[in-house]
């Protein structure tokens, strides 16, 4: 599976290097390079063991390396002359990245880093590609200078001869093991002792060392953190990606299987005719478009902030920090939950292999845990959102994606209920901020009582993390209202696909008030009347776009070969594709299995014989 893997990869990564050149000529942001081409990786069922070569190690000599580094190592790695990993988590070691063992001692006498990791926590642990694929690493440390910590720092490292593919002296490196998923990405392990590398292999456009000894520190130290950053941007473009793909699946499949007459006498009717079907399938296609417009917005702010920080104006990292976080998040969380409740409506056949809808789940599910678990992340966010709540408290104004915290804190109370798209965006808007408001009352009772803020972070956690989710509920929710309500190219679209979109937005807005109607009920008086009507515009607006449901994820432009699924297939020859899938089964070979002589028919003798014997 590996080297079918890497030969895919490769094959993957000459187009991508092809699309590199045309939508993005010497330059080499894969952004630009991938529109529509995020397939490639769906190419790979088993996972691209050099995805975090392109996605991490070339982006990270880019922009931690200075110019002169990017000319030694970063050129040779974007021509895939090097394959490279990202090496930050250990054994004992993922989230807290100031508690690493791995270590970097300077050598002022020859001008190196010496390299270790200590003990066997200290092993670099799931790093994409290091098992068996890649011959350097950037290898993140703990810097020493004279024995005195100096914070997190970078290196390039070889891990492996360019011509034998032979581990150099003083390395140990394989591979982590089996996962649930993505087998085919050889996710390693490495330990280093007394590895020495030059002064210069430490990437050092943010701060330095120099050959005395001197410590230059970073502006900003957190600007280390940024190839994590981009990689939560991707994700939340992927993730929304293998939504649309089971989205897919799961909506040609229910056109096809037909099941249980709904009117007794009737002929039994496609199962997406059950409103409890389409309860399961088209929010989950409404949501695969919602977060792709979100992801789309957050890559376009990245790029804007990397151009940024290459002039070292590092204003807008936290902003895009704290957008980063929710959206890879709430895209992985919703994917994930999304993608298992498509396979669940396609019945025992979305149990298959040949549905795809495992894989397609097992690819999504690690976004939950990889570039930062969701978790932590949330907690991330709400510690942002306790800063800029002390802001609101002092009058100062906040970040744009934040300017709704503002206006709602003005409101004394939530206006007339109106129902209207508007009114529910409020609503979700103004329960978030209600959650951010209880949050930092928690949160600052326990600072005040002399708690450290570590620790009002973690017994505020449950609220920290509610506020957090709302937030993330309703930038996203904000977001999509935006983009059919007032696009500037709102005008060039035809009036039927108008009211598509606006079906698909009133879908996602009461299917996010019912899914938080309890928080909102907690800071909003709804009656009993207005909610029934509400229910009633749910069941109304999945009727208006089942006939679309098709178009729609027809639209999302999978061809059969990215999709892999006999239930998903375009030409809709379902029963047809399983039972060929399942003659292709090896079982299948022979009539007779080899295990009945072996197993079975003593099995069974021995029990008759038995049998016999308990008469006698
Ligand atoms: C050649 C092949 C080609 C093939 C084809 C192409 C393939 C590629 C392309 C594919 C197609 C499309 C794309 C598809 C792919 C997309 C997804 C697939 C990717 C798969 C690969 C996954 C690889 C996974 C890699 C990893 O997992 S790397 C390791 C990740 N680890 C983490 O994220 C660690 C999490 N922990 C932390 O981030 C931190 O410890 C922390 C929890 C944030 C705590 O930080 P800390 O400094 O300790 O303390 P704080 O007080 O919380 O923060 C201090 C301060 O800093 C601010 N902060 C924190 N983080 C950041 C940040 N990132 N940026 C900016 N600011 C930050 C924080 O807010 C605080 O600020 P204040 O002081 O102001 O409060
Ligand atoms: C498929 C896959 C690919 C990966 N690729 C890479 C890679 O290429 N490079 C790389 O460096 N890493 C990679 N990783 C590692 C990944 O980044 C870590 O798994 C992730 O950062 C979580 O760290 P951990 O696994 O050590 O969990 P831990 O940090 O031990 O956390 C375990 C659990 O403890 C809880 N927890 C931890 N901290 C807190 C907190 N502060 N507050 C509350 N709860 C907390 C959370 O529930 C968390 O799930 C990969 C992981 C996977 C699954």
């Amino acid at each position: 599976m590996a080297s079918m893997s890497v030969k895919h990869a490769i094959a993957a990564a000459k187009k991508l290097r092809s699309l590199q050149e045309r939508f993005n000529p010497g330059g080499s942001d894969i952004y630009p390079a991938l529109m529509g081409d995020e397939a490639i990786t769906a190419l790979i069922p088993s996972g691209n063991p050099l995805s975090v070569h392109i996605l991490m190690f070339t982006r990270a000599l880019r922009e931690q390396g200075t110019d002169e580094q990017y000319e030694k190592f970063g050129r040779r790695a974007d021509n895939n002359e090097i394959i490279g990993t990202f090496a930050q988590t250990e054994l004992g070691h993922g989230t807290y990245l100031r508690g690493l063992e791995a270590r970097a001692d300077y050598d002022r006498g020859t001008e190196e880093f010496v390299l270790n990791t200590p003990k066997l926590s200290s092993y670099k642990w799931w790093p994409g590609g290091l098992g068996q694929t890649c011959n350097y690493c950037i290898f993140v440390a703990q810097l020493y200078i004279d024995n005195e910590a100096k914070g997190m720092a970078m290196f390039v490292v070889q891990i492996r001869d360019e011509e034998t593919h032979m581990p150099l002296p003083g390395v140990h490196v394989g591979e982590i093991g089996k996962k649930m998923g993505l087998n085919g990405v050889n996710n390693g392990f490495l330990g280093l002792k007394d590895y020495r590398v030059p002064r210069l292999n430490m990437l050092m456009r943010h701060q330095q060392v120099l050959p005395d000894g001197r410590f230059v520190k970073s502006p900003v130290s957190q600007v280390s953190y940024f190839p994590m950053v981009f990689v939560r941007c991707m994700v939340a473009r992927q993730n929304s990606n293998y939504l649309a793909q089971a989205a897919t699946i799961a909506t040609r499949y229910s056109v096809i299987r037909r099941q249980s007459p709904i009117e007794e006498g009737q002929p039994e009717p496609k199962i997406l005719e059950h409103l409890t079907q389409q309860m399961k399938v088209i929010p989950e296609i409404v949501t695969a478009v919602v977060y792709r417009l979100a992801a789309a917005n957050l890559q376009n702010m990245y790029n804007e902030t990397a151009e940024a920080v290459y002039r070292k104006d590092f204003s807008r990292l936290p902003e895009l920090h704290a957008l980063a976080c929710i959206l890879k998040v709430a895209t992985s969380y919703d994917s994930t939950y999304g993608i298992e409740r498509l396979r669940q409506a396609c019945g025992g056949h979305g149990y298959l292999t040949a549905g795809n809808l495992g894989n397609i789940f097992a690819m999504a599910a690690p976004a939950c845990t990889y570039e930062g678990e969701n978790s932590v992340l949330y907690l991330q966010v709400g510690k942002i959102l306790m800063k800029n709540w002390s802001q609101v408290l002092a009058g100062r104004e906040l970040m744009p994606s934040m300017a709704y915290i503002s206006e709602c804190s003005k409101m004394t109370s939530f206006p007339q209920w109106t129902g209207s798209w508007e009114c529910l965006l409020k609503a979700i808007q103004y329960a978030c901020v209600g959650s951010i408001r209880l949050a930092f009352q928690s949160y600052n009772a326990r600072v005040q009582s002399a708690q450290s803020q570590t620790a009002a972070v973690n017994y505020s956690g449950l609220e920290l993390t509610k506020a957090a989710e709302l937030h993330g509920r309703s930038y996203v929710a904000g977001n999509f209202y935006q983009q059919i309500v007032n696009s500037p190219n709102k005008h060039q679209r035809s009036p039927q696909f108008q009211k598509v979109l606006e079906n698909m937005l009133e879908l996602h807005l009461i299917q996010i008030f019912f899914r938080h109607l309890g928080d909102i009920l907690r800071f909003i008086r709804i009656t009993e009347d207005e909610i029934s009507a509400l229910q009633r515009r749910l069941e109304e607006v999945l009727k208006e776009l089942r006939p679309d449901a098709v178009a729609i994820t027809d639209a999302f432009d999978f061809n059969d070969k990215i999709l892999s699924s006999a239930l998903g297939c375009y030409d809709g020859n379902v029963y047809e594709r399983l039972f060929e899938a399942a003659l292709k089964h090896p079982l299948n070979r022979k009539s007779v299995p080899d295990f009945f002589e072996a197993h079975l028919k003593p099995f069974m003798k021995e029990n008759a014989d038995n049998a016999k014997k308990s008469k006698l």
